[in-house]
């Protein structure tokens, strides 16, 4: 589940810095970076007529390489440059160019749009005007690529500080940046692609990858592939399909403590009583459906004196609220934006720091849900998923979530990667699902989702 390594700018900053004292040329890091974006582009765009637009920075240093290239390779190529290039290496690149410069903001559009205005110096907002025509010429060209980051969005938050254009590729140059998997940024990109330029990006926070699964061994029964145990409640609905999930990410049996009469799959075992005490429970959920009056509270306080690993979803991790050393050290927990905010306030930072810190403050793997998930572990390591199907904004996706994250703890025993083998094969089981799918659909999904990683 390990992917590429996300880097904020001055991570990025440092790991360039460190190359150069090792010996890496200044000039030449930039020649290799612009060498690898302009493979990509060639790729996409062969011999259309491109016009590169070409900032005062290192970024648009790249682009004057990536002009010289694609030249070189019989595209007819136009640069339009936003002012002069004002860093040692970018006017060595400007000057290798050789070719006529024109005003950005009178250039005639192309087929093909690449923006080398800004990367991961931006500061500011671009003006008015200058974000006005960038959008102008995007919208005017039929493939786009933005040179390590769209122009106008911030590196480490992924913010939007000025109006950016929908980008067909963007090229991140040696490492991911937040703001290539955070949304709004992230939005902006169709294809994100990651150009190796030679130098070492080390880092706690990846991109989350496709895991590699294992199907149970030959001497394998239910309880050596996991018992899950999930608490039901108020709502037994979401309890049901958190177990379903659990069921389906491989667990060996899931046993669902809820009223009885309560339709469930015929899969899954239902216990009226609240004994949790089995010792061979793996991985136990609470949350789904628990309600949040006393009896929810009541059977929340079993569940997490019973001391399994545990998944603390919804309202559990509402009822929890002001009370976050009352989680279980190695706990999963599972919040959207709201229940985040009442687990932990308003923390500083982007997405990445805020799960971050939440995961030092808990001792738990915070799975901080959205359209950008992000993984993070107490230890510092994190992952970051990118590009979830709108369409998982459906009732009861969470729930199928939760399940997911007890299903595979009960497999793997591991909290860190248990979350990123759910959240990817929610992910997966959606973009699987189509759309205006509903929860239910994504339990038909997953086994073809986690048969795709065996
Ligand atoms: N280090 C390396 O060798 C390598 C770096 N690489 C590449 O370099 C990129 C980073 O380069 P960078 O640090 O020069 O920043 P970059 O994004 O080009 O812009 C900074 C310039 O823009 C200006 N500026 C800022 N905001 C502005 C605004 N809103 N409107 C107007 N101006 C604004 C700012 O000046 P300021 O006004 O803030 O003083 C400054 O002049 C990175 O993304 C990658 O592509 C690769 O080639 C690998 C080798
Ligand atoms: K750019």
């Amino acid at each position: 589940m390990v992917g590429g390594p996300v880097l904020t700018a001055a991570q990025m900053r440092a790991a360039e810095q460190a190359a150069f004292d090792a010996g890496v040329d200044d000039y030449g890091l930039m020649e290799t970076a612009g060498a690898a974006a302009a493979a990509i582009i060639w790729r996409a765009g062969h011999r259309r007529d491109t016009l590169i637009l070409c900032g005062p920075g290192n970024n648009g240093g790249d682009g004057y390489v990536i002009a010289r290239i694609l030249r070189d390779h019989g595209v007819p190529v136009r640069v339009a440059a936003l002012g002069e290039s004002r860093t040692p290496s970018g006017q060595r690149a400007r000057a290798a160019w050789a070719g006529p410069v024109e005003d950005m903001m009178t250039a005639a559009p192309a087929t093909q749009l690449v923006d080398a205005l800004f990367g991961t110096g931006l500061a500011r907002g671009l003006d008015e005007g200058v974000a006005a025509r960038l959008c102008a010429l995007a919208g005017a060209a039929v493939l786009t690529h933005a040179v390590d980051l769209p122009s106008g969005v911030e590196t480490d938050s992924g913010a939007i500080l000025s109006a950016v254009p929908q980008f067909g590729t963007c090229i991140a140059l040696g490492a991911y940046k937040p703001a290539h998997l955070l949304h709004p940024a992230a939005g902006v990109v169709a294809r994100l692609m990651l150009a190796d330029i030679g130098i070492a990006t080390p880092g706690t926070v990846r991109r989350l990858a496709a895991p590699k699964l294992a199907a149970p061994d030959a001497g394998a029964h239910k309880y050596s592939r996991g018992l899950v145990a999930v608490v039901g409640g108020a709502m037994p609905g979401a309890a049901a399909l958190a177990a379903g999930a659990a069921a389906h990410a491989g667990a060996g049996m899931v046993r669902l403590h809820a009223a009885a009469g309560q339709a469930i799959p015929h899969a899954i075992v239902s216990q009226a009583a609240d004994d949790l005490t089995d010792p061979r429970i793996r991985a136990l959920l609470v949350g789904p459906g628990l309600g949040r009056d006393a009896q929810a509270a009541q059977r929340l306080a079993r569940a997490l004196a019973a001391g399994h690993p545990t998944v603390l979803d919804a309202d559990a991790l509402m009822l929890l609220a002001g009370a976050i050393e009352r989680i279980p050290a190695g706990a999963i927990l599972t919040p959207h934006e709201g229940e985040f905010q009442r687990l932990f306030g308003d923390l500083p930072g982007s997405k990445i720091d805020r799960a971050l810190a939440a995961a030092r403050k808990s001792g738990a793997v915070v799975v901080y849900k959205g359209a950008d998930s992000v993984i993070a572990a107490p230890d510092g390591r994190a992952a970051v998923a990118r590009g979830a199907s709108p369409w998982l904004s459906t009732a009861g996706t969470g729930d199928v979530l939760a399940g997911l994250c007890a299903g595979r703890l009960a497999v793997t025993g591991d909290p860190f990667r248990a979350a990123g083998e759910a959240v990817w094969l929610h992910g997966e089981a959606a973009r699987r699902a189509g759309a205006a799918f509903v929860a239910d659909d994504l339990l038909g999904a997953l086994p073809a989702a986690i048969a795709a990683r065996l």
